[in-house]
């Protein structure tokens, strides 16, 4: 199961066609438009999500609620679109106040775009690095979601830190057990009230002080099946896979399984999860692995921690220099968020889905919904007859 997207951030809308997705499988747009308002919320967002209300339009490859084989095309309108017309057509000649972005933002694609593209307008890279794309992937990811659905796996994300705030210590037992309904009610979509208040004050600091924060969210993924992925291929391991899916998002900067750098400075005792049987499944004591060995999973809930870096726009900005004089400015500054720690970890989710549907799909097939629960569930038995 493939994705693609297009669109720029101010253009008339995004696209994404997903193709590879097996027929019969129920897709619901209540449950994708969720998801993308669910992306669009979180403490520190700017002024733009207040325009946006962002919905799915399916126009392909989905026929009364079902999928039907064929590539999906999905859209999702960008509301901005008529305040920028004019800056943003596709045809016809630059009207001659056009303002070109000449003061590229450290931290931002900008500067590189532009000598990479030859352009001295860095609106021509800003509009498509910009993070708007990302509404498109987890439009695109609700398709995964749903065939993930179906054979009883569930993803959650939660935001851990922001800044140097962070919730209280947890084990990587207590990581799954976080209800989603009670992490969405929360503004900052952590599950430690206190650490919310507090993360909520460093963002308004943050905001007063023409500043920016990132921070760390946790996905975590239970029902899975072990043995997706492989040991046996460097970039087959669901590890790479994984780390690769979220490394594709714009301002994530690091990737940890499990324990993660914990694991590092630990004895190999204290680390590594004692194999138990529990009736005919092999289990485990503990999960410091974050569901994953040798690249494959192994049956204990997937748990991934990633770090975004601050949001480069900052309203206090750095130096910079401009691309017509080569003087030295100020770096621009559009509205723009503050903190968007709990938006990434949706887009995250999405993207872990995409990593996990594919692993689904290498393992039992992509043919039709029928066929693949029907091989997971030889796959289950087989498994038990190994622990019997
Ligand atoms: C959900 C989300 C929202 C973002 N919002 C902004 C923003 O409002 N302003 C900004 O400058 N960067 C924002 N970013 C970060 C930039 O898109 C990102 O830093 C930029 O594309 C450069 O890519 P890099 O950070 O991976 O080098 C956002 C990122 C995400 C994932
Ligand atoms: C539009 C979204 O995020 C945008 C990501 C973004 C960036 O530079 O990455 C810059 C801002 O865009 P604008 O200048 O239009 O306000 C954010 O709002 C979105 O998430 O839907």
């Amino acid at each position: 199961m493939e994705y693609i997207t297009a669109g720029e951030s101010h253009g008339p809308e995004l696209t994404a066609i997903v193709t590879g997705v097996p027929a019969g499988l129920p897709v619901s747009e209540e449950h994708i438009n969720a998801d993308l308002a669910r992306r669009q919320a979180g403490y520190g967002r700017g002024g733009r999500m207040a325009i946006e209300k962002d919905k799915v339009c399916v126009t392909s490859g989905v026929r009364f609620g079902r999928t039907i084989g064929s590539p999906i095309a999905l859209t999702v309108a960008n509301r901005d679109w008529e305040n920028w017309t004019c800056r943003m057509a596709a045809f016809g000649n630059a009207p001659s106040d056009l303002v070109r972005e000449v003061t590229p933002r450290p931290g931002h694609a900008d500067l590189v775009g532009a000598l990479r593209t030859n352009t001295d307008d860095c609106r021509n890279i800003l509009e498509r690095a910009s993070a708007r794309e990302t509404a498109a992937r987890v439009a695109a990811a609700g398709i995964a979601r749903e065939f993930l659905a179906e054979l009883g796996v569930d993803i959650m994300s939660y935001v851990v830190s922001v800044g140097d705030v962070s919730m209280a210590e947890e084990s990587m037992a207590d990581a799954a057990e976080h209800k989603p309904l009670d992490i969405e009610l929360s503004e900052m979509r952590c599950p430690d009230a206190k650490a919310t208040v507090a993360m909520k004050k460093a963002i308004d600091k943050a905001k007063a002080d023409g500043e920016s924060l990132g921070g760390t969210f946790r996905i975590v993924a239970t029902g899975l099946v072990p043995g997706l992925g492989t040991y046996a291929t460097g970039t087959d391991r669901l590890t790479s896979r994984i780390g690769a899916a979220l490394f594709s998002i714009p301002a994530i900067k690091g990737v940890e399984f499990g324990l993660g750098f914990k694991a590092a400075v630990r004895p190999g005792s204290q680390v590594h999860d004692p194999i138990l049987l529990d009736g005919c499944d092999f289990i485990r004591a503990s999960n410091n692995a974050g569901g994953l060995e040798g690249g494959m999973t192994s049956g204990m809930p997937l748990i991934v921690t990633a770090a975004m870096k601050p949001i480069p726009t900052l309203m206090t900005p750095l130096q910079t220099v401009n691309l017509d004089t080569l003087a030295v400015e100020e770096a621009s500054k559009e509205r723009s968020d503050v903190c968007a720690v709990p938006a990434a970890a949706v887009v995250a989710e999405g993207e872990v889905a995409f990593a996990l549907a594919n692993a689904y799909i290498e393992a039992f097939g992509n043919t039709c919904m029928a066929d693949i629960k029907a091989s997971i569930k030889a796959y289950k038995q087989r498994l038990r007859t190994m622990g019997r």
